[in-house]
């Protein structure tokens, strides 16, 4: 096996810390994968090497259950190559017995490696290290429960009265969870919510709102000193001017005697103009610039940041850190109760039992290599556990511009600082991997280009969350086709997916891509391309667009569970079965697919029926469809709606819930109904998985059961859709960026490069450094924050810039030998495409076929 010069330093290192920071596609996994065989091979040849060491010694992390398989199978066959290549009998049997340990190593992800310490060091605890695990969607669901009866409960208390002037009830809910959630996440110690306390994170807010304050005065002080120096001579100015530029000279002179932060902007406020005028760019260009770009800006934060002074949040900030609390301890106690534990437990019970220092040892000794994938979205959490265990060698392997899981407490600083510290220290060494194999070199071009402008450059200065960029190495034999390998489409800004979806249909039918595999170059077919979306949002509309062009498609790890067609409709007979004679229900179960009632057949039945009738009585008559015979669809339709009435009413589970769902779901019709539809199979596991999800909930009560779903419908955020065997055929991948994470496509789409990135818009929420910030409007007067919430929000700001850089980065580089963007506005503000724009207007991306217009139907590209 092949590896450059990066790739064997990487692999060879004996450094107790090794961070190799690796651009996309530059062989991160092989690497790894090699790493373990050498560590195991030293181990072989020397067996007092302190670097060697066999595969159980090893603790190899990925991000994913699939990562951690796919990298058991190629160790396990690097091992098989190993034996066979054996010099003698005794490394031959080595090797098989090491390839025997690969399946149970602890190759895996960070959740199951707690786990497997939860199970074998409980014992020094007397804790139950069996603890069953609730997945993700599992413990949603307990959680908008418990949320849901805790504020149903404390509706008269007054801590939820004061939130709720400034909350509604549903983002109090949401906020409570969600910070919950974002604190066991990022902060390591299972007691840390519980021991929150307002007043500290209040002082501490106030110290650092004041440390700014500080700095900001003592930056525009210096400004105004550089103005002044700056002036021209007075004999050249009018008399206003003269008037002006002599205030700003005292001004600069007295400044130094102000007593405190607030006496000096109170000065400036006094001796500086109100307005510029224009005509001073070339008469008094200092005050003027100075004015513009700095006391303008200074005066609209000072005035904003001023309002927090106030204690008015101090009480919001109290009854908001008793209602978390008391949250907390309900879902732990109801976990502890039924001997479970979520995700976050996982790590957290971890990171306590590592605490001990008989634990720590043990588990030290027990691995002696710790390597982690993925390393540029690890949290807090996880670092502490690692440097809990402390073990003789490190490796850590990651790409800091691939950093995509923010929202769920990944910290790219993390590997920006264990990066640095590598490359610091005696024992460690920093190596970077930017040789790309997987990307035909014209796009390696592209993404060089445009990226070295969107990206920072890096440097000393640089924020520890902002990613610099490396230029990636073209380590592939140039694409056989010479013309440009990239192309920017702009799409029918009423008709974006449809638009697309014509354009990616003439693009493959008239064979205009070529892909290279095999040393062989042939036409794009459906099942190369893969398109990829920054959120779900637009999901429906280009499956829809898809489905009209005839595009074969599959949606893969789908995503936007609850808005399916097919669990509405299920959702829809429930509902209907709980309250039949509710017309709401009852008009939502006719206009289904499942009696595909219309708008204007629903207005003919209304005519029907007496005035103050209500719609359900009316057609529970036994006579109503009589009543149609003009209507022979409509009829047939009421008939069948009689029907169920006789079959289904009135509902009670006679066996479990599961057992019940599932034959509604055959008697109603709705499984061959959904089964016959396009992609039927995944329909299917939908409604399957949504029953699943029912059988879950403790009741079989069906109006509660129904309530229950409601609420963690509307509290759940992305639930994917259920995972089926897909089956072969060719078919274009639909996915989100996040999904593609780790793979390739010989052409890869990205049809929304105009999508505009969405602002974090949480009232209340959870900062790292800060702790509980907030902003709320209280009826209707001056929005009251917490001390800090200002600087919180504008390191998020930045932040979510920063990871919209990087998700962007992730989707260009899945591409092996085609790039197809697209966007119906090019210049949208916040969006990808400005990104493109930008770096075009100040060096012409020279990679990029620009195709000016598309409309559906018509050819005109010209690649
Ligand atoms: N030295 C090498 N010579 C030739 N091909 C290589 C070499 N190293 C890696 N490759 C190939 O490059 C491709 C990309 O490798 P891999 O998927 O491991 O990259 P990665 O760094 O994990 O990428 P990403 O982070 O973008 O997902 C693979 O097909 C791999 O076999």
């Amino acid at each position: 096996m092949q590896f450059n010069s990066a790739q064997k330093q990487a692999i060879e290192s004996k450094q107790p810390l090794v961070v190799v920071a690796a651009g996309a596609g530059s062989g991160k996994t092989r690497v790894l994968t090699e790493k373990i065989v050498s560590v195991i091979d030293e181990h072989f040849h020397d067996k007092d090497s302190n670097y060697g060491a066999p595969i159980n010694e090893i603790a190899a992390i990925t991000f994913t259950e699939k990562a951690a398989r796919e990298m058991k199978e190629r160790l396990a066959s690097r091992m098989g190559e190993k034996a066979e290549a054996a010099g003698n009998r005794e490394e031959k049997r080595f090797w098989l017995a090491q390839q025997e340990e690969v399946e149970t190593a602890m190759i895996a992800t960070f959740h199951r490696f707690c786990r497997q310490l939860l199970s074998r060091y409980s014992r020094y605890v007397e804790e139950n290290g069996e603890l069953a695990v609730l997945d993700e969607t599992e413990a949603a669901m307990i959680k908008a429960e418990l949320v849901e009866q805790l504020c149903k409960e404390r509706q008269f208390a007054n801590e939820l009265n004061q939130l709720r002037r400034g909350l509604s009830l549903f983002a109090l809910k949401r906020s409570l969870v969600a910070v919950h959630d974002a604190v066991r996440e990022q902060r390591a110690g299972d007691d840390v919510i519980s021991h929150f306390s307002p007043l500290y994170m209040w002082d501490k807010q106030i110290n650092g709102a004041i440390c700014e304050q500080q700095q900001q005065v003592a930056m525009i002080v210096k400004a105004v000193k550089r103005a002044a120096k700056e002036l021209p001579p007075l004999s050249q100015l009018s008399k206003t001017e003269q008037k002006h530029a002599q205030s700003l000279t005292t001004l600069a002179q007295s400044l130094q005697l102000a007593a405190n932060e607030e006496e000096a902007v109170a000065m400036m406020n006094e001796a500086l103009p109100s307005r510029v005028q224009k005509a001073w760019q070339e008469s008094l260009p200092s005050l003027y610039v100075f004015y513009e770009h700095n006391w303008k800006p200074f005066k609209k934060q000072w005035s904003e940041r001023n309002q927090v002074a106030s204690d008015r949040g101090l009480p919001l900030l109290k009854a908001f850190v008793t209602l978390l609390q008391a949250f907390a301890k309900r879902y732990a106690d109801l976990k502890a109760q039924r001997l479970v534990a979520d995700f976050s437990d996982l790590q957290q019970k971890a990171y306590t039992l590592l605490q001990l220092p008989k634990v720590a040892a043990a588990c030290q000794s027990a691995y002696t290599h710790i390597m982690v994938d993925e390393f540029q979205d690890t949290n807090q959490v996880q670092l502490q556990i690692v440097q809990a265990i402390n073990p003789a060698h490190l490796f850590f392997v990651g790409d800091e511009k691939q950093s995509i899981y923010r929202f769920r407490g990944a910290d790219v600083a993390i590997m920006n600082e264990m990066a640095k510290k590598a490359a610091e220290i005696n024992e460690g060494e920093l190596i970077h991997l930017q040789e790309n194999y997987r990307t035909a070199p014209q796009i390696v071009e592209l993404v060089n280009e445009l990226f070295a402008h969107v990206m920072a450059p890096g440097g000393e200065d640089a924020l520890p969350y902002a990613t610099s960029y490396v230029p990636l190495k073209a380590g592939r034999k140039p694409h056989t086709n010479k013309q440009a390998l990239a192309a920017f489409h702009q799409l029918e800004k009423s008709n974006e997916a449809r638009s697309f979806a014509s354009l990616l249909q003439q693009t493959i039918a008239d064979g205009m891509i070529e892909v290279e595999g095999e040393g062989k170059v042939r036409q794009a077919q459906w099942n190369d391309v893969a398109v990829l979306l920054p959120s779900r949002t637009n999901l429906p509309e280009l499956e829809q667009a898809f489905a009209e062009a005839g595009i074969p498609y599959r949606v893969h790890g789908g995503v936007g569970f609850f808005e399916k067609q097919e669990v509405i409709d299920f959702l829809n007979v429930l509902n209907w079965l709980r309250r039949p004679f509710e017309d709401a229900y009852v008009v939502a179960l006719l206009r289904s697919p499942l009696f595909g009632l219309t708008l204007s057949d629903l207005l003919t039945v209304n005519d029907c029926k007496e005035e103050h009738e209500n719609l359900a009585v009316f057609l529970a008559k036994e006579e109503a469809p009589s009543l149609f015979a003009n209507h022979p669809r409509l009829q047939q339709a009421l008939k069948q709606y009689g029907e169920w009435i006789d079959l289904f009413l009135p509902f009670a589970f006679t066996g479990s819930v599961k057992e019940g769902l599932l034959q509604l779901f055959e008697l109603t019709g709705l499984r061959y109904a959904v089964l016959s539809d396009t992609n039927g199979i995944q329909r299917v596991g939908n409604v399957e998985k949504l029953i699943d999800l029912f059988a879950q909930l403790n009741t079989t009560n069906l109006e509660t059961l129904c309530l229950q779903m409601n609420r963690y419908i509307a509290a759940s955020k992305n639930v994917p859709e259920a995972e089926v065997e897909q089956l072969e055929g060719e078919a274009v991948t639909i996915m989100t960026v996040h999904a593609s994470k780790g793979l390739e496509f010989p052409v890869v789409c990205l049809p929304y490069m105009d999508q505009k990135r969405r602002p974090d818009t949480d009232a209340v929420y959870f900062d790292q450094e800060w702790d509980i910030v907030f902003q709320l409007k209280l009826d209707d007067r001056d929005p009251i924050s917490t001390p800090a919430y200002f600087q919180a929000q504008e390191k998020r700001g930045k932040q979510a810039l920063e990871e919209a850089k990087r998700l962007f980065y992730v989707a260009l580089t899945r591409a092996k030998d085609y790039c197809l963007l697209a966007a119906a506005d090019l210049s949208e503000r916040r969006s990808w495409a400005e990104m493109v724009e930008a770096a075009n207007e100040q060096s012409p991306l020279s990679a990029i076929n620009w195709v000016e217009s598309v409309k559906s139907g018509e050819n005109v590209l010209n690649i």
